[in-house]
């Protein structure tokens, strides 16, 4: 599914208009009955409403909405902000339909036309949508803040009154809503974790845009969904034998941190890699062995710590560095010599990206296409602070092309920024996975796959669809709270199955 700006979804509408064709009144019709069948389906529509329109085509949609529910005989009250000018044509046009139901309308120029907010009504903000052009002030601000002070429950219309689709509003006034119901597709908004408060559960409503519109735009951001992850998978041919899925090598693991390399190990078990190699130093023979009967080792000369390359590294089909390494002075040397020597894609996590950061001239040995899996404390070791969510994803998509590397920049919606400029955001994965040794995990994972047939950029995007599956899984089984990390690995077997089926 694409995500897209203000600009672009505004286009969408005009494009659908003419080419439906459609009146855009119509349109708009179509968005607050979305709307209403939303509330229908959620149980809402026993409840009272107060909806708050502004006078653009949110405040519109606000105003059709008032009249459905009007005629389906929920008490409404409508109260529409005065900003000294007479509205949209598509507001002014459901004004006058909402004028001849019963539904009370309230126009309000001040503060003293606040009225207590009553305790029981569900609130539907429809006072700003994508047309929002600068922060909220005067009036707005207040009545946004007044009705955020009232504790009733707001469902916002679009997007949440007062937040921007493509910029942070760090630090301004916003509804705080506990769901926002948008229409057709993802804004960048909705994916940003310091956004998370006011804008609640998201629903994104089908309101039958043209289709034919999308193949003209060059999206350059979308969300990884079953069908993307669909065209990528590929199952397994009868004839397969175990040379066609890679020799995987996992360089992880060090004193006190051995289980981090099991973790990512496991995972690339049960990813499907054909062999693997796990290099480790002296103290963990017994544990990986132990642990690991399909693993096979290569043990480091050091009892501690990662400190010589081993030998013949163009035999494995794939490296994966950093779970537990550490950052020894020695690890530092052992690092910059394996990517010397490494000729294909690596995949980096962890110490080998704390090692990057505190040495950023070794970066420019990093094979291309390799992938880098920064959680945004490693990430913002790597490449600096940022003020807001919005710079730290533009920051990503900007070094992922420098470097020519695939970035995979982990959180909620975890990004994978491809060096061609395209990105994606995974939907896939929960808060039961925010937990050390996750992230050991996914380099297991997509270790594997790129020691597979799949490219690099394909790696990426199935294997952080997997571990987020996984996830989902565990969770079902095992709640957020008491899932772990070695969890996700268990049910990788039964993500993989669901991603067969589709
Ligand atoms: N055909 C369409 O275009 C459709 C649009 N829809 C709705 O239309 C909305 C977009 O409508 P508009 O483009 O009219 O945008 P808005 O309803 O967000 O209103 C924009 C107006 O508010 C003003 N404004 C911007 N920031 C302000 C601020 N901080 N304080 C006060 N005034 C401010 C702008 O100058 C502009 O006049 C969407 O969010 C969606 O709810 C839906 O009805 C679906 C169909
Ligand atoms: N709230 C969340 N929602 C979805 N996924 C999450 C959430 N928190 C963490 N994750 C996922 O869990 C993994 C954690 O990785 P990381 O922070 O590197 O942990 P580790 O300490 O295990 O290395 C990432 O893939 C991340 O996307
Ligand atoms: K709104």
């Amino acid at each position: 599914m694409e995500i897209l700006s203000a600009e672009q979804i505004r286009a969408w509408d005009e494009y659908t208009i003419q080419h439906e064709p459609i009146a855009s009144i119509d349109l708009m019709e179509r968005a607050a009955a979305s709307c209403l069948a939303w509330l229908e389906k959620q149980g809402y529509l026993d409840r009272s409403f107060s909806i708050y329109c502004g006078k653009g085509n949110n405040g519109g949609d606000g105003l059709a909405l008032a009249r459905m529910l009007s005629l389906l005989d929920c008490p409404v009250t409508v109260h529409i902000l005065e900003f000294g000018n007479i509205g949209t044509e598509d507001f002014q046009g459901n004004l006058a339909r909402l004028h001849q139901t019963p539904v009370e309308v309230r126009f309000v120029q001040g503060p003293e036309h606040f009225h207590p907010v009553p305790q029981d009504d569900i609130l539907i903000d429809a006072l700003l949508g994508s047309g929002l052009n600068r922060p909220l002030e005067g009036v707005t601000a207040q009545l946004v803040e007044h009705l955020n002070a009232s504790g009733n429950e707001i469902i916002a219309i679009d997007i949440p009154s007062g937040l921007f689709v493509s910029r942070s509003a760090k630090g301004n006034t916003v509804i705080r809503a506990s769901h926002t119901l948008s229409f057709q597709v993802y804004k960048p908004a909705f994916l940003m974790p310091e956004n998370e408060v006011w804008v609640g559960e998201v629903h994104i409503l089908d309101i039958g845009l043209h289709p034919g519109f999308l193949s003209q735009i060059a999206g350059e951001a979308e969300i990884l969904d079953p069908d993307i992850i669909g065209a990528i998978f590929r199952p397994r041919q009868a004839f397969a034998h175990k040379g066609n899925f890679g020799h995987a090598l996992l360089v992880a693991g060090s004193y006190g941190k051995m289980g981090a390399a099991v973790l990512a190990a496991r995972a690339c078990l049960r990813t499907g890699s054909g062999l693997l190699t796990c290099a480790i130093p002296g103290c963990g023979y017994a544990i990986l062995q132990t642990a690991l009967p399909e693993a096979m080792l290569v043990m480091d000369p050091d009892e501690k710590i990662h400190t010589a390359v081993p030998d013949g590294l163009d035999k494995y089909s794939v490296i994966g560095v950093g779970p537990g390494l550490g950052q020894d002075q020695r690890t530092v040397a052992f690092l910059r010599s394996l990517l010397q020597q490494s000729r294909k894609p690596v995949v980096v996590d962890a110490d080998a990206l704390n090692i990057l950061a505190s040495h950023p001239h070794l970066l420019s040995l990093l094979p291309p296409y390799s992938i880098l899996t920064p959680h945004p404390k490693e990430f913002e070791r790597l490449f600096g602070p940022s003020p807001d969510d919005y710079v730290r994803v533009e920051k990503a998509r900007e070094q992922a092309r420098k470097l020519g590397c695939i970035i995979v920049l982990k959180g909620h919606y975890s990004l994978i920024a491809m060096p061609g400029g395209k990105s994606y955001f995974n939907s896939t994965g929960n808060p039961g996975m925010a937990k050390g040794g996750s992230g050991d995990v996914l380099t297991g994972i997509l270790t594997a796959l790129l020691g597979q047939s799949y490219s690099p950029g394909e790696a990426a995007l199935l294997g952080v669809y997997l571990h987020g599956l996984a996830g989902d899984l565990a969770a079902d089984t095992h709640s957020q709270e008491s899932m772990l990390p070695s969890d996700l690995t268990d049910h990788l077997g039964k993500a993989f199955q669901i991603i067969q089926k589709r």
